[in-house]
């Protein structure tokens, strides 16, 4: 049991994990209790299965938004939780329960505790995909209340609780997807010769793949290429008329980025022409790097040193993770910070559980650190 209703909301939440753009249940809950709160400040509006809430200011001069992500993954739950997701095959573990948890504390907050300005929480989907923040960004739902600065957070798996990193510039990578059809010729087990199997073909393009991080890549300019997933082929005797592969790019920079697509499309001319088969390649959805504003993120990670002494702030370096918040980023000012929830393991893993006290430690930190901000008279943008 837990005193705290916002761990009890993030494990309600935890059950109903959903894929982007299909959050119904996940908006239904979040408006629910949106509607029971006290409504005199509250602005609501949905967007596609996203939801924008503005709390009204005192004396409004700026607006300040705060964002949470809200879709799960296809992940079948391997946790200890006598409350696992009852949607099978799909597991909130990359932690957007509690970054809706923790948003609907801080809003809460506000609700009570008024400040000057005006604040919007922006419920964002599909962030892992195809991505919501970008088509969000551009609605006119979000235009209407567009913010002058905008903070996320991210769980962190590796951090224990009560500590929190960031840095100014950089904080996360640029993103593609990437899907590769094979289709070549399919035939009987015995006669490999009257085919062209896509199982090899397939095997050898993934180990390939792994030369362009390795041989094409500057070494001080990191860069990822993972294959996630690999179909191919219907039965043990039958030779493989089609294989597809599913992965993504990961690169701190853009050069780097086209560097790789270049190779990558190269790679695959040559498995066409070496395994006479005939080869799509789709990018999916891309995001741009998290780019945290510099002397917003310098001040805040002051402020945690100076203000929130139980907290630990810590400068950590730029990861290869991806995150549509990117896209927020790019126009207006704001930052993320990882949030330690220290749970050994790592987010996308099927036996991730985090810290649950992280909850009402981000809910307490953030609330403290927006009131603040709302009351400076002038902001470090
Ligand atoms: C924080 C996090 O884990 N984000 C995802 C974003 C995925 C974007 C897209 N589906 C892709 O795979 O490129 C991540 O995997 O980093």
């Amino acid at each position: 049991m837990t005193d705290s209703p916002f761990v009890r909301i993030r494990r309600d939440l935890h059950q109903i994990p959903e894929p982007g753009f299909a959050e119904y249940k996940t908006q239904r809950y979040l408006l629910d209790y949106l509607e029971r709160l006290p409504q005199e400040r509250l602005q609501i509006k949905t967007w596609r299965t996203g939801i924008l809430v503005r709390v009204n200011g005192l004396h409004p001069k700026r607006t300040i938004a705060w964002r949470a992500d809200m879709d799960g993954l296809p992940i079948r739950e391997e946790t200890t939780y006598p409350f696992r997701s009852t949607h099978e095959g799909y597991m909130h573990a990359c932690g957007h329960d509690m970054h809706m948890a923790i948003g609907l504390g801080i809003l809460t907050h506000f609700v009570h505790h008024p400040v000057d300005d005006d604040l919007l929480f922006v419920f964002q989907p599909a962030e892992e995909g195809p991505g919501g923040a970008k088509p969000m960004m551009e609605s006119e739902a979000f235009a209407e209340w567009r913010p002058d600065c905008i903070f996320a957070l991210h769980i962190a798996p590796e951090y224990p609780v009560g500590h929190i990193a960031t840095k100014p510039g950089i904080l996360f990578a640029n993103t593609s997807e990437l899907m590769i059809e094979l289709t070549g010729k399919g035939g009987h087990a015995a006669f490999p010769h009257k085919a062209n199997d896509m199982v090899v073909a397939a095997s050898h393009l993934v180990t390939q793949l792994q030369s362009i991080v390795a041989r094409n890549i500057d070494p001080l300019d990191a860069a990822v290429v993972t294959v996630g997933k690999i179909e191919g082929g219907t039965k043990q005797n039958i030779i493989a008329e089609t294989a597809r592969l599913e992965g993504t790019i990961r690169t701190l920079s853009l050069e780097s980025m086209a560097r790789v697509k270049s190779r990558i499309e190269a790679l695959v001319k040559g498995v066409e022409a070496g395994f006479e088969c005939t080869a799509t390649i789709d990018y999916g959805c891309g995001y741009c790097q998290v780019y945290n504003h510099e002397a917003l993120t310098e001040r805040f990670m002051e402020w945690v040193g100076t203000q929130r002494p139980d907290i630990t702030p810590i400068r950590c370096s730029e990861a290869m993770t991806g995150e549509d918040f990117g896209f927020f980023l790019s126009e207006i000012p704001g930052f993320l910070f990882w949030l330690g929830v220290n749970t050994p393991y790592g987010l996308h893993h099927a036996k991730i559980e985090p810290d649950e006290r992280a909850i009402d430690i981000a809910i307490s930190l953030v609330t403290d650190y927006l009131t603040w901000l709302s009351g400076q008279e002038e902001w470090p943008i």
